[in-house]
């Protein structure tokens, strides 16, 4: 009787691979914003401790990236964008990229506990939670409405730089929540739009898909305005300066003009998408810029 051996071929997983589950590019953005919550925040705050709590965000983003990817390695499978990710490539083992990703999430809030503060380990725990389980688990898969709640887990970035700091919630660091939680659903739904096709093949009940193009539309420009507003109120409270002020109104004054020719547009445009494809990658370069001018604000202020 011939026992064959279980087949146990290494799938060719390299460093590329684990550091490409971490989702890099998006994640720059979620630490940037992650370390000027840091630096903004009141008070100061050793180098080394620094580095550490900005390097936890981005573990525990990383980590919580590669559980989404554990997760969704099926859907990833059926959607051009995401096809060639190292899951559904084939060159990944599927627990590995979950071992990862507890690993990776595991480790950032113990670090940031016990080097840090817990009260910001613990918003870390949170945030990983919500991005992998809540919004990736739960809300994805069921609501249009996954990334106007779920995109409470990518706001939580500076309000933990700011925790590491200070060691407290205050209405500053809320503001910055607020800010990130308004900005998602403009950010997103401007690249749904173009996108459209490989959610509604995919059998994700994204806005664009569920509730039409044109609603999908209107909401981008009704959330940009709300924008405008919540990104005004630090400077409205006195809790900023000019430097940022300014840059808030005009960087989120370009956000609402650039909004308007994709949500006032019909729903059947032959230009190849310009304007959405426009504002979204727009709304990378705001957050990236609301951010710097924040700190630049505070750093002279202080
Ligand atoms: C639930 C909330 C969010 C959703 C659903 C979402 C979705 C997406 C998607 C699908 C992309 C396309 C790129 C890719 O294929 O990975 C993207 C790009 C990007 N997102 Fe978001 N996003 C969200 C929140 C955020 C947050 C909070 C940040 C940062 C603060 C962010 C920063 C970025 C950046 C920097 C890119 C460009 C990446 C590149 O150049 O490839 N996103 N987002
Ligand atoms: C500290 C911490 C845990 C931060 C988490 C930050 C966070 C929630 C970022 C969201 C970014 C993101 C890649 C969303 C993509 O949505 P998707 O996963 O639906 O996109 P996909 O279709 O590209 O997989």
């Amino acid at each position: 009787m011939s026992t064959a051996a279980p087949t146990t071929t290494p799938l060719p997983a390299e460093w590329r691979d684990f550091f490409a589950l971490t989702k890099p590019r998006v994640m720059s953005l979620v630490v940037f914003t992650g370390l000027a919550g840091l630096l903004a925040a009141p008070g100061s705050i050793h180098p080394v401790l620094g580095f550490t709590a900005v390097l936890c965000i981005a573990m525990g983003a990383g980590g919580a990236a590669a559980l989404n990817q554990w997760w969704e390695a099926d859907l990833d499978a059926k959607m051009k964008r995401t096809h060639q990710r190292p899951l559904p490539a084939g060159r990944m083992d599927r627990g590995d990229a979950r071992d990862f990703g507890l690993v990776l999430s595991g480790f950032s809030v113990m670090i940031m506990g016990l080097a840090i503060h817990w009260l910001a380990a613990i918003i870390l725990a949170i945030s990983i939670v919500y991005y992998a389980v809540i919004y990736t688990m739960w809300l994805k898969p069921r609501t249009p409405q996954n990334i106007v709640i779920g995109g409470g887990a990518g706001a939580f970035p500076p309000l933990i730089g700011w925790i590491a700091v200070t060691g407290e919630i205050t209405l500053m660091p809320v503001l910055l929540f607020a800010i990130i939680f308004i900005w998602t659903p403009p950010h997103f739904w401007a690249l749904a739009l173009f996108v459209k096709t490989d959610y509604a093949e995919a059998g994700i009940p994204m806005m664009p898909v569920v509730a039409g193009e044109k609603s999908t539309r209107r909401q981008v420009l009704a959330y940009s305005v709300l924008l405008l507003a919540t990104a005004m109120v630090p400077w409205a409270i006195g809790e900023t300066g000019p430097i940022y002020g300014i840059s808030a109104l005009v960087l989120s004054a370009i956000f609402v003009a650039l909004s308007v020719p994709v949500g006032l547009r019909s729903s059947q445009p032959e230009d190849g998408m310009k304007p959405e494809k426009r504002l979204f990658a727009f709304s990378i370069l705001y957050l990236f810029a609301l951010f710097t001018a924040l700190v630049i604000d505070r750093m002279v202020l202080a």
